[in-house]
């Protein structure tokens, strides 16, 4: 089967290398090393492992398996992104192995689509697929860290997850009224029945943000290591879906993805952004 790129982000491509269903998540984070991206992924699963699974309960985070692919099985697609590959002296990548959540020969029609929230139907829309990026849902400071970063950014979302974890209603604002039409009713009132539920992922993320801030805070000595752990926290992908079949909001399929290791690297950009939300004149709050 000829390798096929289904998804790409800043520090991974997604492939399909195979017709099983699952697609292998690459990391492209270090463009001049194989060698350091597979140090990298090992070390990530190992993270994910003893860091991320505990603080949620089983099966919300996406199923990955760690493993290892020949080199030349990808490398077509690959040495575009991670260059001298082949000098690197590694014939093996490290990659994920994870369900495909996000089948675009079935999720064919993009029905809304913003920085946040992507949803998608299959062709008769007996099938949704809802994508999300709900950031921080547990701030530490008195306005909204995602309506302000969003505002600086200067994207014009007007809503904000950490608003729907504490008011349903704001479900209105999210799921336009132009996909509204489209859906169907039953799609609608599930996954609003699901938003106000106590059990939604938007809670388990909460908790688990919460969980960690509290713990930095009580020991402040572990103070970048929970901080990398924080910040992954803030910036998962949640995917749910939903098919014509389901009778109850337990049916939903839920995964989070993206909860990859943040690196110290990343600390400057951090107090940075933190930095110039302070200074930020148009302040929200809720
Ligand atoms: O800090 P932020 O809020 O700008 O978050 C970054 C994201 O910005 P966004 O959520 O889209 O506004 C940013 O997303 P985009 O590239 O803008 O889609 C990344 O997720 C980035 O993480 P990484 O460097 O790829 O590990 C994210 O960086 P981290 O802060 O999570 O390290
Ligand atoms: N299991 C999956 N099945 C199908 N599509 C997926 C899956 N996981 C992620 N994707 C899609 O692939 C895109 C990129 O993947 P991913 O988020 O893992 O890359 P990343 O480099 O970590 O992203 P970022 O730029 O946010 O750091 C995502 O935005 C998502 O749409």
């Amino acid at each position: 089967m000829v390798v096929k790129l289904v998804g790409k982000g800043n520090a991974n491509i997604l492939l399909q290398i195979d017709e099983s269903g699952s697609l292998y998540r690459c990391c492209i984070k270090y463009s001049n090393s194989v060698n350091l991206c597979n140090q990298y992924t090992k070390k990530n699963h190992a993270f994910i492992e003893a860091e991320i699974l505990p603080l949620f309960p089983r099966g919300l985070i996406c199923f990955m398996e760690l493993v290892e692919i020949p080199i030349e099985v990808v490398l077509d697609v690959f040495r575009e992104y991670v260059n001298r590959s082949r000098l690197s002296g590694t014939d093996k990548i490290l990659c994920f192995k994870l369900p495909n959540l996000k089948d675009t020969r079935v999720f064919k029609n993009t029905i809304q689509k913003d920085h946040q929230t992507k949803i998608c139907g299959n062709k008769d829309y007996s099938r949704i697929l809802v994508e999300i990026k709900p950031k921080w849902l547990d701030y530490p400071t008195s306005y909204c860290r995602n309506c302000v970063d969003n505002l600086r950014k200067g994207r014009n979302i007007e809503y904000c997850y950490s608003n729907l974890l504490k008011d349903s209603t704001e479900l209105n604002k999210i799921i336009s009224s132009q996909t509204r039409e489209v859906v169907p009713s039953q799609f609608i009132e599930m996954i609003t029945k699901y938003f106000e539920s106590k059990d939604n992922v938007l809670q388990k993320i909460f908790t688990a943000q919460r969980t960690v801030q509290m713990r930095t805070n009580k020991s402040p000595s572990n103070g970048m290591t929970d901080l990398q752990l924080l910040m992954t926290l803030r910036d998962v992908t949640c995917f749910i879906e939903w098919d014509d079949t389901m009778k109850i909001i337990d049916e939903l399929k839920v995964n989070i993805v993206d909860v990859d290791l943040k690196t110290p690297d990343k600390f400057d950009y951090w107090r940075h952004s933190e930095q110039l939300l302070e200074t930020y004149p148009d302040k929200t709050f809720h």
